[in-house]
């Protein structure tokens, strides 16, 4: 394999009969607080256009400034509040108000938003197995890119706010407000909806409006690999009866070439559907700099934690992956179980001696993959996120590699990281 060297929380139960007094106190504090929590995010320039008042009428824009809250009359905390929310306004008020003991985690406390084919099934699965995790039904519900209608991708300035029927759907159904609230806030919820790492700005803008404490997760291929793994993964699905093809699956001008290829067409390569793939601004592909910076706009960078996913998936470094990434999240990592899975495999069964393809034309990907990875290392190093030059280290060792497999005549076999 051309793999490159790699350099408790006790559960509380949570009691469900709130006085009828710290009900009202609770409700009185709730209008407040998402009044102040409304104003700061705009404040934090999250919310920049005229459409971002959230639907106020000019007279509610009129009202005088709400009365301190009597301290005395504060709800006990975030759990009572969180206990009846059914939308986003409510968790950002209920997060506003202080911490009991023992109440480790946000609610929702993380998101896994990509990339896709980095291993994010299976990191999902790994969390999910955590004792102190709680995770998502489904594991990629799509909430801010599809389902909760929240956003005019097409136009940042439109106004963002999700449909209120499937905000409610999301927290009760979908992260399973109760079972958090029931442990005491001493699990964490999370999603992994994976396509929020290519979407528009506009959803990374969203989530922070709405979920502003959010901490995220981001595993980042080798772009070739990615690429190729797509590919692979389409050319699987083409050979599915169409009724149980996946619902995602929109025809693509790569199709042909697949079936080409599939077929066995004679001259058809990985190579040239990976180029058909591509399309015209192949480096779009292998930019994940402009997916990040989107998400580094929106939320602060002390809120990411990105992992390199061959240093993920190797078995030397990926225990240590794994123990970090839990406390950055505060999870305990002596509870994690032992192995990370191997979901959604497909390079050990598909070509694991490696896709045939000319040396000019590997050459060809990487040089355009060099460039795209030399401003994502750039990028996530003025972040503070990762050392830039170590990360390169691990892309070039896998490219060097595929390139040392290729003969005297130039064909090459290139294997996936
Ligand atoms: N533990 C482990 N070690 C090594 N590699 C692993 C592991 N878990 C997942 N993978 C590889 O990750 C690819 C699938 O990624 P995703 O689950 O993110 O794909 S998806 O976007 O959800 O479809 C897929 O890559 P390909 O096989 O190249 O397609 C998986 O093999």
């Amino acid at each position: 394999m051309c793999r490159p060297p790699i350099g408790g929380h006790g559960k509380r139960p949570f009691t469900t009969v709130v006085p009828s007094l710290l009900g009202l106190a609770a409700a009185a504090m709730l209008t407040m607080l998402i009044a102040t929590t409304n104003s700061s995010s705009s404040m934090m320039g999250l919310c920049k256009s005229a459409g971002c008042m959230g639907g106020l009428n000019s007279k509610e824009r009129q009202l005088p400034p709400l009365p301190s809250p009597n301290p005395a009359m504060l709800p006990s905390g975030r759990l009572e509040l969180l206990h009846g929310c059914t939308d986003f306004r409510c968790l950002r008020a209920a997060h506003a108000l202080p911490r009991g003991p023992g109440q480790a985690f946000n609610f929702p406390h993380f998101f896994v938003i990509g990339f896709p084919k980095c291993a994010t099934t299976s990191l999902a699965a790994y969390l999910q197995r955590h004792p102190q995790a709680v995770e998502s039904n489904p594991k990629e519900p799509r909430m801010f890119n599809a389902v909760g209608n929240c956003s005019h991708p097409d136009s940042p300035t439109l106004r963002w706010g999700c449909d209120k029927a499937q905000e409610e759907r999301y927290l009760l159904r979908t992260l399973k407000r109760d079972v958090v609230v029931e442990s005491g806030l001493s699990r964490a919820a999370f999603e992994a909806s994976t396509d929020y790492s290519w979407t528009p700005h506009v959803v990374a803008s969203g989530i922070r409006r709405e979920l502003p404490w959010l901490k995220l997760v981001v595993s980042i291929r080798e772009p070739i690999s990615t690429a190729i793994s797509g590919v692979v993964h389409r050319l699987q699905e083409l050979g599915r009866p169409k009724e149980e093809q996946s619902d995602w699956w929109v025809p693509e001008p790569v199709d042909e070439c697949l079936e080409r290829m599939r077929g066995g067409t004679n001259g058809t390569s990985m190579a040239d559907c990976l180029r058909i793939r591509l399309g015209g601004d192949k480096s779009a592909w292998f930019d994940y700099t402009r997916a990040m910076a989107g998400w580094l706009h929106a939320f602060p960078a002390e809120q990411f934690h990105v992992l390199q996913y061959e240093n993920l998936t190797a078995p030397g470094s990926r225990e240590a992956v794994l123990a970090d990434m839990q406390r950055f999240l505060g999870l305990d990592p002596s509870l994690a179980p032992r192995e990370l899975p191997a979901e959604n495999s497909r390079k050990g069964s598909e070509h694991p001696e490696g896709w045939p393809m000319r040396r000019e034309q590997y050459e060809e990907f990487v040089g355009i993959a060099t460039a795209a990875s030399h401003r994502l290392a750039e990028q996530l190093e003025q972040h503070g996120l990762k050392d830039g030059e170590q990360w390169l280290e691990a892309w070039e060792a896998a490219w060097s590699c595929n390139l040392a497999s290729c003969d005297a005549n130039g064909d090459c076999l290139i294997q996936l990281t």
